[in-house]
């Protein structure tokens, strides 16, 4: 007793009150779950609870709600998920899950897309809003790896019962990253009573994974089939819209200001992630601090071209002549002609000058591709462009969007 007192108060808090209940059945050697409130407790006063970080579920912990720290991203709130066309469907079912947990028919709830596409933020955004709406509910975040590491520490120590019984008294379980449990069966198996013994009683399951349940391989197909009951709600890739309003709020929020041309080009640069975004905007900024730098667009091509892998699928003389006889709304059958009308030419010109300046071609090959022409001819429309460059504003800015046009194919 006196040991078991002392490590309560040292672990939980002085004043922690000890109440138990020794069952044994001898007949069957098996341990009997007792309902929580016939079950061994210690609660602490309240001015002593410390915050476990429920790093192993602590069956004595388990039934006391304002005990369990929901280990939720408080900074993961609906207020600063911004909204877009790309996860307009997601956020209001999981808005929906939100008012009321295990009342929708989007139970359980499976979001996934791609990375950094805001998934986390997301399920902490239902949780944190749950518990501001239910403070009595226990909800619970805990990601799929963190999941497996309790599992079989339980395993280890022989505590596979209370490790259940501790996820059976969740009312709002939300597991991030769900793709983990590929190919860990018994860790599957568990999971699966767990998700059972929720789902019945009236408990909500929210899930999220780097892809869709159909293409989880590695997870058994019970439970694929679970995943599928209610809502599978997809964020997609940001569209440059959100990625815009995304990184207005955030400069907004970390008190910066950024030019309209700077955050154009990043949304416009960086599509993939939303995490990128946050990420280039700290970088733009630590730059512009450290070197005393204004923040203008030379500064973001420089981050921005060291983060986003710019997929340099080869550029070909096809692409050049297209991009360039559509810039200057000529038919690209006229290039291979004989014309030799002023716009025609420079439509040559500029398509020989792109060409050797963004393919490998040699001069002949490039003149026999464009209109076939000599190498003397390419030369000479190289020196053309480059000196018309120089002279005409214009001409220049033609030439600019037109490779601008040319990079943003792929
Ligand atoms: N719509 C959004 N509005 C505001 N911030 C967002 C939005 N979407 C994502 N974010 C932010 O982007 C970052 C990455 O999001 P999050 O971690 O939720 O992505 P994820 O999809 O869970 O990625 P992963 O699969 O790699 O874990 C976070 O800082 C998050 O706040």
């Amino acid at each position: 007793m006196d040991l078991l007192r002392a490590t309560l108060y040292k672990v939980i808090g002085d004043g922690t009150k000890l109440m138990y209940n020794v069952m044994v059945d001898k007949s069957s050697k098996t341990t009997v779950n007792l309902e929580a409130s016939n079950r061994s407790t210690a609660i602490p006063n309240k001015s002593t609870i410390r915050s476990g970080g429920n790093k192993a579920p602590n069956i004595l912990k388990a039934p006391a709600v304002q005990d369990l720290d929901p280990q939720l991203n408080p900074d993961y709130n609906f207020d600063n998920f911004i909204e877009g066309y790309s996860n307009k469907l997601s956020r209001s079912v999981a808005e929906a899950v939100a008012q009321s947990p295990a009342k929708t028919v989007f139970n359980p709830l499976f979001i996934h897309g791609a990375s950094g596409v805001g998934k986390t933020h997301l399920a902490n955004a239902i949780g944190t809003k749950i518990k501001e709406i239910y403070p009595e509910k226990r909800v619970l975040y805990v990601s799929a790896h963190l999941f497996q590491v309790q599992y079989t520490d339980s395993v280890r120590n022989n505590t596979t019962n209370d490790f259940i019984n501790f996820y059976q008294t969740i009312d709002v379980l939300i597991i991030d990253d769900i793709q983990e449990f590929a190919g860990v069966t018994k860790t599957q198996n568990t999971f699966f009573h767990i998700f059972n013994h929720l789902h019945q009683n009236g408990k909500q399951l929210i899930l999220t994974s780097d892809r869709a349940p159909v293409l989880l391989q590695g997870v058994e197909e019970r439970l694929l089939t679970r995943f599928k009951w209610g809502m599978v709600a997809e964020l997609e890739k940001p569209t440059v819209e959100l990625r815009k309003n995304i990184l207005r709020n955030k400069i907004h929020r970390d008190g910066l200001e950024f030019p309209p041309e700077v955050i154009e080009y990043i949304a416009e640069n960086v599509n993939e992630s939303v995490r990128d975004l946050e990420g280039i905007v700290i970088s733009i900024m630590a730059h512009s601090t450290i070197y005393n730098k204004d923040i203008d667009l030379e500064l973001a091509q420089r981050i921005v071209k060291k983060v986003v892998k710019y997929e340099t699928k080869a550029i070909t003389i096809d692409d050049i002549i297209g991009t360039t006889c559509k810039h200057y709304e000529i038919e690209p059958a006229a290039i291979y002609t004989k014309s030799r009308k002023r716009e025609v030419v420079q439509v040559r010109q500029v398509a020989m000058f792109l060409a050797k300046k963004h393919t490998d071609y040699s001069s002949s090959r490039i003149g026999q591709l464009i209109g076939n022409k000599d190498h003397a001819t390419v030369l000479h429309a190289c020196k053309i462009v480059k000196e018309l460059c120089e002279v005409d504003k214009s001409f220049h800015s033609d030439l600019e969007a037109i490779e601008n046009t040319l990079k943003k194919r792929n």
